[in-house]
């Protein structure tokens, strides 16, 4: 019978490479070292010292493909968070990652590291610098955040330090840097639509926004210090700047850096989450015949209007955490990075 060889540490896969986070997390693995896989259901690019596998990681024999001799595993895919697809959330973030930790043991690999989301507490109200012993969400307000906590739940539950596989979950908030297709895209379309002329309650409510190369820092800080004889072993760590904000300062710095005016007027909380609340039962109501895509979505909305920032201080103490990044210097890169995104371009 052959024998398996002990993958090289530095031979890793990144499931959702070719994605925002995916593709920072593959090129600062490259410049550490690291023999990269990357599995994604596209390929967005080309990089040398990273392979690419083309595949839905719902296919076990697809994903094993990818993770011959690699030692450590990155699993930061997901369907796009906006989607309301619940089946297709299911199918790719639940039954998907039983498939990946199946396909993972399968293939012998030692490590998983879960991009998971600070989200999986948040119900709609404040959480202010919550910590990760907070229950998960009970009502959660997607159904993005509801796979979110099965999704974590499994990783965390399938740490064996018998089976030698080791899992530990990342959760960010608030992603944010070059290439999002999330958050300045769809502010400066909503800007361009002359629709961020509110703002959503007092103003004063603080948020974790987190630029993606700390999110990416995180990682790999994981990765490098999960062993057997470690506390990482099934535990979750929130990966932020460290630096909560106002929510309305965040988004005008972002709008007035690209050019656009920053929202002046105020509306009540409770108007806009009660107004996006009943466009979102018509939007579902109306599916058959038509469809609507509201921009203030309920989740956007109490995203928006509460305060939900997070403390970082169990990543301090078990991996050495500290943001790389400051946050002023990263809205500045993030801004430079959307010239096709200013105002008249
Ligand atoms: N962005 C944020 O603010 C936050 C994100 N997260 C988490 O971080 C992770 C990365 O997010 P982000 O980079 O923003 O997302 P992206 O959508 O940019 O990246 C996800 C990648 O996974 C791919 N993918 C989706 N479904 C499958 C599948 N079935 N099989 C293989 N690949 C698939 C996507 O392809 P395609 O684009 O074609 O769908 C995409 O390339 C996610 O797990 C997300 O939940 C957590 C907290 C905050
Ligand atoms: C229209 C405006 C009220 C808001 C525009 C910006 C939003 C698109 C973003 C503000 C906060 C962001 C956020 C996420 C997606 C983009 C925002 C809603 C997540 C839901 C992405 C996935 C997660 O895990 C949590 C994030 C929280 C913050």
């Amino acid at each position: 019978m052959a024998t398996r060889t002990r993958p090289s540490s530095k031979r890793c896969a990144v499931i959702g490479g070719s994605g925002f986070l995916g593709r920072h997390l593959v090129e600062r693995l490259v410049d550490r070292g690291y023999t990269v896989n990357v599995f994604d259901i596209r390929q967005a690019y080309e990089l040398p010292g990273v392979s690419f596998h083309q595949g839905d990681l719902c296919d076990r024999q697809a994903l094993l493909g990818a993770l011959r001799e690699v030692s450590v595993v990155f699993h930061c895919a997901s369907p796009a968070p906006a989607s309301d697809d619940r089946a297709l959330f299911h199918r790719v973030n639940v039954d998907g990652t039983r498939t990946v930790i199946q396909a993972c043991l399968e293939a012998g690999v030692q490590k998983l590291i879960l991009t998971s989301s600070a989200s999986v507490v948040f119900e709609g109200t404040d959480i202010k610098n919550g910590s990760e012993d907070l229950p998960y969400a009970n009502k959660p307000i997607d159904y993005y955040t509801e796979t979110k906590i099965q999704q974590e739940k499994l990783v965390l539950e399938a740490c064996s330090k018998e089976k030698g596989f080791l899992t530990v979950a990342i959760r960010p908030h608030g992603i944010f840097g070059p290439r999002d297709p999330q958050l300045v895209p769809i502010l400066v379309d909503t800007a361009r639509r002359g629709k961020m002329k509110f703002i959503i309650g007092d103003g004063s409510n603080l948020v974790d926004f987190t630029y993606v190369e700390n999110v990416v820092h995180g990682h790999i800080l994981a990765a490098e210090h999960l062993k057997a004889d470690s506390p990482l072993c099934g535990q979750a760590y929130h990966i932020t700047n460290d630096e909560p904000v106002h929510f309305w300062d965040f988004m005008s710095q972002i709008l007035e850096g690209l050019g656009y005016s920053a929202p002046r007027y105020h509306l009540p909380y409770t108007l806009v989450y009660g107004i996006a609340l009943l466009l979102w039962l018509m939007a579902v109501l109306l599916r058959p015949l038509i469809q609507i895509k509201p921009t203030f979505t309920p989740m956007r909305v109490a995203l928006a209007g509460t305060h939900h920032y997070y403390s970082c201080a169990r990543a301090k103490k078990d991996l050495g955490y500290q943001p790389l990044v400051p946050l002023r210097e990263a809205i500045v890169h993030t801004v430079e990075s959307y010239p096709h995104l200013r105002k008249g371009a």
